[in-house]
């Protein structure tokens, strides 16, 4: 309760009213406690009134402080108090403009029914009283606040505070909070929760973290095979040396999606929860040749949108922060999670962040790793991506999912209707871009390791469903009435209209309108408005799961996604005698960024055994696209493991001599340089290269 406000004298004489400065007015009630008291007790613990009883029905009420000499007495301390005064009650006290009048007291309005008798209220909330309901006092100042607050009437009192940290939903794009817009830019309808990181609402992991993999949570079932495209001819070489050592089998009916449950989830975790220490890597190895340090990516695809390891880069930076809470002994909670210790296992804390823990012994650490653990564990960090094999790469070579640069430098007709191997398929980006783009009768992607090969086969999926979605709209436009179409056509020459009073005249304008014309139809007005996954379910439910794959015997051969296989083996064989094995299977063979793998890990004797199998391969005439990553981009990676590093320092073909070598001694016809890509990261803007397998020699 406020003394300021509501002081109450009680006084035999009117007595007039100033308003003295706010400061004053605070001291003077903390210093004089007692005074207060006195005020507080007009309302009693029960919250009645007591003025009447103790008063009569003389007083004053002041806004502030009754002055005056007359009015003021001195305590004991020095202060000036008030002296008591009586009060006729039917004179009207002079107040401040907006002061309360008391309604018992001063000048009453008739009442139309004087029957009736005004009931004062009796009970107030949150120190409220019958001066100041509404406690509004005690937001003037802190102190006064807590002078008048110090004792509160029983049935008035004040709300403890609480200790629980208030949740704030902050929503990804401030300036469409509801994400009306459509669940573009990443996650955009995510919220964060800044207090409650270890509670709350979280991400859920199989929901909406774009792509394929979430997409693929989503997804009950088994899914179709992807058409037996393993096919007839075969890979017969047996893994090498390193990996694991698989042998490559063509001959069975590759099953390109595997059934959807445990794997899918390990899938989408692998690529988008826990790859901060990949991405980490693939950084410094985009810089390694003195290259600047590559530039953060800002813009945000669309969540629904963005394949599996199209991490954006709010993906990456809260996968870079989870991982350093981890390191550095983040909360229990996160181990002891169901599923989470293998992740963990599988992704290990990145080496810079386990250095940083270990200068700072974080006391929350759940078990603290003893520096040979750590040693241990970095070891494993660095093997697990020795071959290049990293989760994130085409986030980090692509950023924003963007098209990749170097399928610019490929012309179509080398790939349709062809048969094509891409070596080192990553998570099978390249390839399915051309399986989908150039309709080669049939690519294959195969990768030396196995979570790359599932996820790239998880992506299928995601290009199938731009592929439906394209058709979608096609069958709409030819569905549509004359009529709708014509009210189509006439809001896109309004929506143009529009643009071209407010844009400058460039190209995409029509387009964009054209676009958003589109996806009105397709929310909106098209009678297939249901196959648009609903924005505000995005938001809440994650996007919706990708098209099942269909079944094989339905699609005719060479379609997409019946074009595409992915296969997991190690393409470097284990001896020169196993080459004599090999058979001519492919018209194209594609060796992208993955010859310094080759290289570091099974040296030149690998390296050189790769060419060899690589021709061996190809039919006559076929074509080897080669883009090899240049020698000074090796030194970085050469301590990756023993075998690296003893290679490191053994090789003696630098990938400056690959084309003499393969011209000269492998057997390739000629070669011509293709061009170097413009990538936004100039690390991985490198030349690529066209090898001509000659036609076969007459016989
Ligand atoms: C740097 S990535 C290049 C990805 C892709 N070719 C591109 O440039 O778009 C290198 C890939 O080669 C794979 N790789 C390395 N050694 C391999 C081998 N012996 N056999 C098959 N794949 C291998 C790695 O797993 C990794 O995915």
């Amino acid at each position: 309760m406020s003394v300021d406000k509501e002081t109450v004298f009680l006084s035999e004489q009117p007595v007039y009213v100033s308003v003295p400065q706010q400061p004053e007015l605070s001291k003077n009630s903390t210093e004089n406690p007692q005074q207060s008291a006195e005020v507080i007790n007009l309302t009693k613990d029960d919250g009645t009134c007591n003025l009447a009883k103790e008063n009569g029905n003389k007083m004053a009420i002041s806004d502030d402080v009754v002055t005056g000499s007359d009015s003021m007495t001195q305590n004991q301390d020095g202060i000036q108090n008030p002296k008591p005064h009586q009060q006729r009650p039917s004179k009207r006290r002079s107040t401040i403009s907006g002061g309360f009048k008391h309604p018992m007291f001063g000048k009453r309005r008739r009442r139309a029914n004087s029957e009736s008798e005004s009931v004062l209220p009796t009970n107030f909330l949150l120190g409220g009283n019958i001066f100041d309901p509404l406690n509004l006092n005690s937001l003037l100042d802190e102190e006064v606040n807590r002078a008048l607050n110090a004792e509160t009437p029983k049935s008035s009192p004040l709300p403890a505070k609480s200790l629980d940290p208030v949740e704030i939903l902050i929503p990804r794009d401030i300036t469409d909070p509801l994400n009306l817009n459509g669940c573009t830019r990443g996650d955009a309808g995510i919220v964060l929760t800044p207090f409650k990181s270890g509670g709350g609402r979280r991400r859920h992991r199989n929901r909406h973290h774009g792509g394929i993999a979430a997409r693929g949570g989503v997804g009950r079932g088994r899914e179709g095979v992807v058409g037996g495209i393993g096919g007839t001819g075969s890979i017969d070489g047996v893994g090498g040396g390193g990996g694991e050592g698989v042998a490559i089998e063509f001959n069975q009916s590759e099953r390109c999606l595997a059934p959807e449950s445990e794997s899918t989830l390990v899938s989408s975790e692998i690529n988008l929860q826990n790859s901060p220490d990949s991405s980490a890597i693939i950084k410094e190895e985009a810089t390694e040749c003195n290259f600047p340090p590559k530039q953060e990516v800002h813009e945000e695809k669309d969540s629904t949108q963005t394949p599996v390891t199209h991490a954006s880069h709010r993906q990456r930076k809260r996968k870079r922060s989870s991982s350093r809470s981890e390191n550095t002994g983040g909360p229990c909670w996160y181990k002891n999670r169901t599923s989470e210790p293998e992740l963990a296992q599988q992704h290990p804390p990145n080496q810079r962040g386990q250095q940083r823990n270990n200068n700072k012994p974080n006391p929350r650490n759940c078990t603290q790793q003893k520096p040979n653990q750590q040693h241990h564990h970095q070891q494993q960090q660095k093997k697990k991506f020795q071959y290049g094999n990293y989760n994130q790469y085409y986030g980090y070579r692509n950023p924003g999912a963007s098209e990749d640069a170097r399928i610019r430098v490929f012309k179509p007709e080398w790939f349709q209707g062809k048969e094509v191997l891409d070596l080192g398929c990553n998570t099978g980006h390249m390839t399915l871009t051309i399986a989908k783009n150039w309709r080669p009768a049939r690519i294959v992607g195969l990768d030396i390791d196995r979570a790359l090969i599932h996820a790239a086969k998880q992506n299928i999926r995601h290009y199938l469903s731009e592929v439906h979605a394209l058709q979608a709209r096609k069958e709409r436009n030819e569905d549509e009435a004359p009529d709708e179409k014509l009210e189509t056509m006439e809001k896109n020459g309004e929506e143009e209209d529009k643009d071209k009073e407010t844009q400058s005249e460039d190209i995409g304008e029509k387009e964009e309108g054209e676009n958003r014309t589109d996806q009105i139809g397709e929310s909106v007005s098209s009678p297939n408005k249901n196959r648009l996954f609903p924005v505000s379910l995005c938001v809440s439910r994650g996007p919706i799961a990708a098209p099942p794959l269909p079944d094989t015997p339905t699609l005719p051969p060479g379609n997409f996604p019946s074009n595409v296989t992915f296969v997991r083996g190690n393409y470097v064989l284990d001896s020169d005698v196993l080459l004599e094995t090999q058979r001519e299977e492919f018209d194209v063979i594609l060796c992208l960024s993955v010859t310094k793998w080759i290289h570091l890990n099974w040296g030149d004797t690998g390296l050189r055994r790769f060419f060899q199998r690589v021709y061996r391969h190809l039919r006559p005439g076929g074509l080897f696209i080669l883009e090899p990553q240049p020698w000074n981009s090796y030194s970085k990676r050469k301590k990756l493991t023993e075998a690296i590093y003893k290679n490191y320092f053994s090789i003696q073909l630098k990938p400056e001599q690959f084309s003499s070598f393969l011209t000269s001694e492998v057997g390739f016809s000629s070669y011509e340089l293709l061009g170097t890509p413009n990538s936004s990261t100039r690390g991985f803007q490198r030349p690529i290269y066209l090898f001509h397998k000659g036609p076969a020699p007459r016989k």
